[in-house]
């Protein structure tokens, strides 16, 4: 029962019966509209100029949608073109008005293209309300484009009627502006959600101009990733974590993104480097195609990137022996080393080491940290936990993200449920008390959103646990055995490279063990699917991101360009809408410029993963069950106000 004050304070906002009656028809209605699609993407790492073009095309949504409404007046290249145009209006208007040499032509092409988005708004708005699509609409243009939109079919001589405002608007000097922004309302109505799951950062050069694009787009949650949370971890006062981000920047030349994006002072980490390291291939950075390195400039980052890697393996030391539980004295690697014989004994077996830069190791201690580097790394966590630009991101991902979620009846997790061989939850203790599956994530997600509440607190159980979730056996992020950074480095025995992955990676293939984990978070294993990223789907190699007869499915196709070469392809998405699902398989992107000129759009192969038996409404849906109780809430005002 809902108390009378809650009731009379409703009441003021709902204050005539019309108010409350409206309200709940108004409700009604939309529970009977059909679902919003929802977009799917993970693992972008970096990659915002790929990422922003399947954002804007909605993985191949809006050449649906023009294909649907204009195949029969206009050729292929014609529809390419104006694809194109609703996904970079800034750049393609001017390309087609540089096609006109006279401005009768141009006023007839304005004409043409201001009918065709009108048409497609309203095709693209159909399964909306009227009030959603205003909230789509370019503030400015409302007036015009309602106008335009609910009077248009009215009017017998429709184009003349068109020809009048679009001379109006030409010269008056807005035509440009409106088209731009029916192109960005276009491109929102295709997509009613975003789900982004998992690994927006490292690897790829662009990771905060992604961040910058979610924090303005109309709906969006996050799934936090390994690499995602090694950022926040970072941020939350972990050093170890700070020391992988920059080690993981410099391996990708990266730095860029710490120093001039987030204004991170590296001067003393370079200083330290210059004075302890020397040129070592094995820490060259990795080439990257936008930009070119001169031989100094590549040796410097060769040096910060050993500099950090070292410093790295030091504090992970005393995180694993002062938390036993999370069983991780394999990784104590300084101590395994023969300093003076240069070689390693891991698992019984004696490895020599190349391309060793231990000059700051001392053997008798050699996870103790030089007073050096004590000092740097306290210098670097200042210096991130004072970038507002790194603040204003990392809180963006606390408050949108999560570990995993449950919507529309689905699970969304980045990585995994820690299982064992016969597929049970596995146990971890932590701090005297046992968890598996979903309690065991939970609780994951309240020590890393303690850690991220106390940036100040750099060595409790909540900020080692950040680490855990990107590099512990057990975390639902990461779900390998062990991380083998520094095998990689210096052993040339590729079997010391393996890092062997969690019985789920699977287990997960069979349709029993999906069921088990939907059921695990109450989800209803007859409708619901698991749907992952992390582990990249070998398209090459035959591997199906669709599995356990659609129970799960996996969308890490790799947007990241250093791993395309392994997938074969440049990601996968998926699209759930009223209809059923659809994963969507990306084939390289090159450029925007490419998109632009050649009017190509990356090809894109979908594959039905389902289709609904009858359209799925919004009543179905999180937000029809949100509505549900607001008109529960609703009728209960209504009697307690106005049926005494
Ligand atoms: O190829 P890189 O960049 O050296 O990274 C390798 C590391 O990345 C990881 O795969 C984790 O990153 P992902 O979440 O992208 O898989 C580790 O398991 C592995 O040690
Ligand atoms: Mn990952």
């Amino acid at each position: 029962m809902l108390s009378a004050k809650y009731l009379d304070l409703l009441g003021q906002k709902y204050d005539s019966e019309e108010k409350v009656a409206t309200e709940i028809i108004n409700l009604e209605a939309i529970l009977e509209l059909p679902k919003g699609t929802e977009h799917f993407v993970s693992d972008l790492h970096g990659e915002f100029q790929a990422f922003q073009h399947v954002l804007r095309n909605g993985s191949g949504n809006v050449k649906v949608k023009i294909r649907d409404l204009f195949k029969d007046e206009m050729q292929e290249e014609e529809l390419n073109e104006f694809a194109t145009l609703v996904y970079y209006p800034e750049e393609k208007l001017p390309l087609i008005k540089s096609n006109f040499n006279n401005t009768v032509e141009l006023h007839e092409c304005y004409i043409d293209i201001l009918e065709r988005m009108m048409k497609l708004v309203s095709y693209a708005s159909s399964k909306y309300t009227r009030s959603k699509l205003r909230k789509a609409l370019p503030k400015q243009f409302v007036y015009i484009i309602e106008e335009l939109l609910y009077k248009s079919d009215e009017y017998k001589n429709k184009k003349d009627y068109y020809t009048k405002i679009v001379q109006q608007l030409i010269s008056l000097g807005q035509a440009d502006k409106l088209i731009i922004g029916l192109a960005y309302t276009i491109q929102r109505l295709v997509v009613d959600h975003l789900h982004v799951v998992g690994d927006i950062y490292d690897r790829g050069p662009h990771p905060h101009k992604i961040v910058d694009t979610l924090i303005d787009y109309h709906s969006v949650d996050i799934q936090w990733g390994n690499h995602d949370v090694l950022w926040i971890g970072a941020f939350a006062g972990s050093k170890v974590c700070l020391a992988n981000i920059l080690r993981i920047s410099a391996r990708y030349n990266n730095l860029d993104i710490i120093e001039d994006v987030y204004g991170i002072n590296l001067r003393p980490l370079l200083n330290l480097a210059e004075k302890y390291y020397e040129d070592n291939p094995a820490f060259r950075p990795k080439r990257n195609s936008e930009i070119t390195l001169t031989e100094q400039e590549q040796l410097q980052i060769t040096k910060i990137h050993q500099a950090i890697s070292i410093i790295q393996f030091k504090l992970e030391s005393p995180i694993i022996k002062r938390r036993p539980c999370f069983d991780m004295e394999d990784r104590l690697l300084l101590e395994k080393v023969d300093y003076d014989k240069n070689e390693v004994t891991l698992h019984g077996k004696t490895y020599s080491l190349e391309n060793t830069c231990f000059a700051t190791i001392n053997p008798e201690q050699p996870d103790e940290l030089l007073e050096e580097e004590k000092q740097v790394m306290d210098k670097l966590l200042l210096s991130v936990q004072h970038s507002e630009k790194l603040a204003r991101h990392m809180k963006f991902l606390m408050k949108k993200g999560s570990l995993y979620l449950k919507y529309n009846g689905n699970l969304l997790i980045h990585g995994c449920i820690p299982l064992d061989e016969e597929g049970n939850m596995e146990q971890m203790e932590i701090e005297g008390k046992s968890y598996a599956g979903r309690d065991l994530l939970d609780v994951f997600e309240q020590y890393l959103r303690y850690a991220f509440a106390h940036p100040e607190e750099t060595d409790d159980m909540a900020t080692d646990m950040a680490w855990y979730l990107w590099t512990g056996e057990y975390s639902s992020l990461f779900g390998k055995r062990e991380m083998t950074t520094f095998e990689r480095y210096f052993i040339k025995e590729k079997e010391t490279h393996k890092e062997r992955k969690n019985p789920y990676y699977h287990l997960r293939e069979d349709e029993e063990m999906c069921r088990k984990i939907l059921a695990e978070f109450e989800l209803d294993p007859d409708n619901g699917r698991i749907i992952n990223g992390h582990t990249p789907v070998k398209e090459r190699e035959g591997e199906n991101p669709i599995k356990a007869n659609g129970k799960m499915i996996v969308i890490d196709g790799g947007f990241s360009k250093a791993y395309q070469p392994t997938t074969g392809i440049a990601g996968y998405t998926l699209l759930y809408n009223s209809y059923g699902m659809q994963i969507v398989a990306h084939q390289h992107f090159n450029s925007k410029e490419e998109v632009l000129i050649n009017g190509t759009d990356v090809l894109s192969v979908k594959r039905l993963v389902d289709e609904e038996l009858e359209r799925k409404l919004v009543r179905e849906t999180n937000i029809g069950e949100v509505l549900q109780q607001e008109i529960t809430i609703l009728n209960s005002l209504r009697e307690y106000r106005y049926m005494k």
